[in-house]
């Protein structure tokens, strides 16, 4: 039913599948012996998030932080609102920041900046996708799934009007699907 408004599919549900268990495997290693603070950015991040941390072998805790840039816009209006803020005191943690994409970068600088003032003891990034054509500040992921071209996707988390976060691939939509919004 959703998938007749994607023209092209980028990354299948079993592509996403396969990268999610390489990251898994290489946080596993990187935090051994740490017991690092992962927090979900919403509400993109869910879909990812549930699936990396099962592939995550060590003690962690999990919070969420929803930030936003975009509201329903297809461009970043440059501002980032927190919505909701964590639950868990930062201080003296590890982190590792989990996304489903960096684009201009705007969210994920705004929240390592953040994380630092909270004198958190170390901040990592991991994000599904990384679309490095976007970026407007200089940010790099320590971890990503796929590149991505300049193109706005859709799928596994990310949304277009908060619709399609729901299908378990990512694609970009056809055109007639703007043109009638
Ligand atoms: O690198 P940037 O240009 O900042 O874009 C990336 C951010 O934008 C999207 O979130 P959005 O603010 O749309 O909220 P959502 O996750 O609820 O869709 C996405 O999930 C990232 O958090
Ligand atoms: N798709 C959906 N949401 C997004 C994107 C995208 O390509 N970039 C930043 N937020
Ligand atoms: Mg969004």
């Amino acid at each position: 039913m959703l998938e007749k408004d994607i023209e092209r599919v980028f990354y299948s549900q079993e592509e996403i599948a396969e990268v999610t268990k390489k990251l898994g495997k290489k946080i596993t290693a990187d935090f051994a012996g740490k017991e690092p603070l992962v927090i979900g950015i919403l509400k993109g991040a869910v879909p990812f998030m549930a699936d990396l941390v099962k592939e995550v072998d060590v003690r962690l805790e999990m919070d969420f932080m929803d930030v936003s840039s975009y509201g329903n816009a297809m461009v970043s209006s440059g501002e980032v609102k927190i919505v909701k803020d964590l639950d868990t005191n930062v201080a003296g943690r590890d982190i590792l920041i989990v996304e489903d994409i960096i684009d201009s970068g705007r969210t994920l600088k705004y929240l390592v900046d953040l994380f630092k003032y909270r004198q958190a003891k170390s901040v990592k990034l991991v994000t599904l996708f990384d679309k490095p054509e976007g970026r407007v500040v200089d940010i790099e992921p320590d971890y990503f799934g796929y590149l991505v071209p300049n193109e706005f996707i859709v799928g596994y988390g990310l949304d277009y009007q908060e619709q399609y976060r729901n299908l378990p691939f990512v694609g970009v939509l056809k055109p007639e699907i703007y043109e009638n919004n």
